[in-house]
């Protein structure tokens, strides 16, 4: 039986199957539970041109980073992480994010945010005339240093002059926590201190936090639990998702995340992707197999699936390697198929990596 999103979350609240906190978190997403109930639109943050590219061992040309984020504009997505103001050393495939967040083509309807890691990355994305920057910060110690060589606590310190900067030049910040449920490092996270440093970006003027599993190890379990404590001490409607799918788990953690009322979710082009200090870690969790499965169940996303299988396709192409998302893939054969009484011709960029 098909159930809209909206009736079987009411339905269940009906039938108190809801765990108490649940209800409180829908509660807290907006003014009334039936505000928060209505709302089937769901954001996607495109990251692939940023967390996609940024593990890529290979250098990738910069022209092709400009045509991926074009394509990627004309999908109707309203957020596409484009770079990252990251020191080069230590990432260099981010090296070229000036010529990349100059030359792309802008679209009023697409905000393009850019990492920045600490005030001198904030002034260059200022001077490349970037209007939404995203800090990060993890939930574990060894992760952070690894990752950008400081404590937790330092880097509070780097971050709160460049919120303060950042808004002093309009620009908006988004915050990263990551290692919500594991670290490469040191294992299971609790989510008590995830609860606490999502806090504290929040309260430091973050408008939304993304909630990192960046090895992929989370469940559907340790995602209530995770939602449950962060719901607490940052509004629902403030958070999002940023599921890697190395054990399979991130469609399932999303749809968790939906339920609890969590309406923007983190995810990347076929599915490329992971962070260079997280060994082991597999890439995002693929934009066409989200969106594929929000329109089952009936959310509004505003992204094209077909434009979307498209891009994914062109830049696997571009990467030589297989689409990685499953409905793109299943989608591509079957129209394939479809079209078997006309073979594609031998330019289609479809036909040789499936
Ligand atoms: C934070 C630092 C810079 C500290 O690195 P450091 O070595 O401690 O910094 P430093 O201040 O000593 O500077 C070292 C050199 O880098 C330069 N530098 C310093 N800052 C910048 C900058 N912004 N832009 C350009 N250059 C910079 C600086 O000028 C200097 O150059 P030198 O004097 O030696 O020639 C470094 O650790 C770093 O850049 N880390 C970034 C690592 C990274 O990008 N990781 C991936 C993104 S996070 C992620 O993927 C997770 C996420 C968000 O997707 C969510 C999830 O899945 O969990």
């Amino acid at each position: 039986m098909n159930i809209h999103p909206v009736s079987r979350v009411a339905l269940n609240l009906t039938r108190g199957i809801l765990h108490s906190s649940a209800r409180r978190l829908l509660n807290t997403a907006s003014t009334t539970p039936t505000a928060a109930l209505s709302s089937l639109f769901v954001k996607i943050v495109e990251v692939g041109p940023r967390d996609g590219l940024q593990n890529e061992k290979s250098v990738i040309p910069t022209e092709t980073k400009i045509e991926f984020i074009n394509r990627l504009s004309e999908t109707g997505l309203s957020v596409v992480e484009a770079t990252s103001f990251v020191s080069p050393k230590w990432v260099p495939q981010m090296g070229d994010a000036k010529k990349v967040i100059t030359s792309i083509k802008k679209k009023d309807s697409v905000s393009y945010p850019c990492l920045t890691p600490n005030l001198k990355g904030l002034e260059a994305a200022i001077e490349s005339g970037v209007k939404e920057v995203a800090v990060f910060l993890a939930a574990s110690e060894s992760f952070s240093k690894k990752n950008v060589n400081c404590t937790i606590e330092e880097s509070f310190e780097r971050t709160l002059p460049l919120i303060s900067k950042a808004k002093e030049h309009g620009i908006l910040v988004r915050g990263y926590v990551s290692c919500v449920v594991g670290c490469p490092y040191e294992g299971p996270i609790q989510a008590a201190k995830v609860a606490e440093v999502s806090q504290r970006l929040y309260d430091m003027g973050c408008y939304e936090i993304s909630l990192g599993d960046t090895i992929g190890v989370g469940t559907p379990g340790s995602f209530q639990e995770l939602l449950w404590s962060v719901s607490n001490v940052v509004p629902v409607r403030a958070l999002a998702v940023h599921c890697h799918d190395t054990y399979g788990q991130a469609l399932a953690n999303i749809h968790c995340a939906l339920e609890m009322g969590v309406r923007v979710v983190d995810s990347s082009m076929s599915g490329l992707g992971g962070c260079p200090y997280a060994p082991g870690a597999s890439g995002n969790v693929a934009t066409e197999d989200v969106v594929y499965m929000l329109q089952g169940m009936k959310y509004e996303t505003g992204v094209n699936l077909q434009k979307a299988i498209e891009t994914g396709n062109w830049i696997s192409e571009r990467l030589n390697r297989a689409n990685g998302s499953k409905a793109a893939k299943a989608l591509t054969l079957k129209a394939l198929s479809a079209a078997s009484v006309c073979p594609p011709t031998p330019e289609s960029p479809v036909k040789s990596k499936l």
